[in-house]
């Protein structure tokens, strides 16, 4: 394994240092380090970040493998300066079995570009109406901790207690895709001033914040962990804030899309800004983008969602909904919270490996820490060219547009999976 000595880097925004990457760990940080036999890396102007963790990838695989594979996605999300990422259930067939979670979680060990943990479904087949092998799941290889039906919501509120309570056993945790789905038969955007001036079926805002309320009251009652996917509207922050306030055990995420475009995107009728939740209005914006600031809510997750061309490139009707998100991320929070990098380390990072509970992720790099990092060069801008990015899909809603940031390099476990900006295999 070869050594690496990143010269003269910023750790996380403090001043720069030198940083010794050997057997797999930070050997050493200070000014002025010597070692003959590594690898050198001029690191000036850089900063370096724990490898950011996402707690929200579709990796497609096993099923759709014409938009993502578990070693696109793996690779998508190392240049994107992932080191872990946790792989959403809605697979075909569902990750629903410890059988479907050991292949996603073997195939993620043989990429070797970030570390895939899955996520469990909640209901068979995620068709809500009863519970999958949960315990099974977490007894399996993959130890699955966080079970949800991401794509669907789980509606029926028995069935989500129930969920709630078996999990409590082992501090797992209910990640819920909130959408009454009542209040949004047929829904295509955003239910607002431009959903009616376009004719399109609204997703109103309360259908979201309505299984919120209930769902912080069931882990209330429950006394289990939640975990709030891809939040989207200011009413939601109200619910999250006061269920916190309250002592709840609820975490919530939100989107690098939902926190920088809004649903006057839909103006062009191109489907890539069809997405679920839907793109809301600069009032959410601004709410999720102070929540973020405040920790009313933890995470920036991607819910990075590759669709294949004719998924995507069709009447906005019959397109699916999602985005791509690995490879812009960091750009992304870096254009919205600017250079706030305690920030961004703790909501890209820190945060989501604790929820996630992966351990040996999230930690800022200091001697002794398993060297899982990635440098950030963040005067550098980029112009996204969809053709040039990792992932097998397309669907990225930053085509063409130039964003702050570029991920210059990412290590997992001391070996580089990202070098001069490019995938080392
Ligand atoms: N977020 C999305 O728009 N799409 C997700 C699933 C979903 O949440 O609908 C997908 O799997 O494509």
């Amino acid at each position: 394994m070869t050594p690496y000595l990143i010269r003269n880097v910023s750790v996380v925004g403090a001043a720069p240092t030198d940083l010794l990457i050997r057997d797999g760990v930070v050997a050493a940080t200070g000014a002025g380090l010597t070692a003959p036999d590594a690898a050198v890396i001029d690191g000036t102007g850089l900063v370096a970040l724990p490898g950011l963790v996402d707690l929200h990838t579709h990796l497609r695989e096993p099923g759709r493998e014409d938009a993502e594979t578990v070693e696109s996605g793996s690779r998508a999300a190392a240049l994107g300066g992932y080191t872990a990422v946790c792989a959403m259930a809605n697979t075909s067939p569902v990750a629903d079995t410890a059988g479907v979670v050991e292949q996603v979680w073997r195939l993620g060990r043989e990429a070797g570009l970030v570390d895939v943990q899955p996520i469990g479904a909640v209901t068979v087949g995620l068709a809500g109406e009863r519970l999958a092998e949960l315990g099974a799941m977490a007894d399996s290889a993959a130890r699955v901790r966080i079970f949800s039906d991401d794509g669907h919501c789980v509606a029926d509120p028995k069935l989500m207690r129930r969920a709630l309570e078996y999990v409590k056993a082992f501090d797992g945790i209910i990640a819920q895709h909130a959408e009454e789905p009542r209040l949004t038969e047929g829904a295509q955007m955003h239910e607002g001033e431009v959903s009616t001036r376009l004719g399109l079926t609204g997703w109103p805002a309360v259908a979201e914040e309505a299984i919120i309320a209930r769902d912080v009251l069931l882990a209330e009652h429950v006394g289990s962990r939640l975990h709030v996917c891809h939040v989207s509207t200011a009413g939601s922050v109200e619910v999250l804030r006061q269920a916190k306030a309250r002592g709840v055990r609820v975490t919530a995420e939100v989107t690098p899309h939902h926190l920088l475009l809004t649903d006057a995107k839909a103006e062009t009728y191109d489907p890539v800004y069809k997405v679920n939740p839907p793109l809301r209005t600069d009032t959410d914006i601004a709410a999720l983008r102070a929540a973020l600031a405040e920790g009313v809510i933890d995470i920036v997750a991607t819910d990075h969602a590759p669709h294949a061309v004719e998924d995507k490139e069709c009447e906005w009707a019959y397109a699916r909904p999602g985005m791509l998100g690995l490879e812009t991320a960091l750009s992304i929070a870096l254009d919205v919270l600017g250079p706030e990098w305690d920030l961004i380390a703790e909501r890209m990072s820190r945060a989501p490996a604790r929820i996630a509970g992966l351990e040996g992720h999230g930690v800022d790099p200091a001697p002794g820490v398993p060297a899982n990092l990635t440098l950030v060069d963040p005067a550098a801008r980029r112009t996204i060219e969809p053709a040039e990015l990792a992932s097998r899909s397309r669907n990225t809603p930053y085509a063409r547009m130039t964003l702050p940031g570029r991920i210059v390099a990412t290590f997992l476990r001391g070996e580089p999976t990202v070098l001069d900006g490019k995938a080392v295999k």
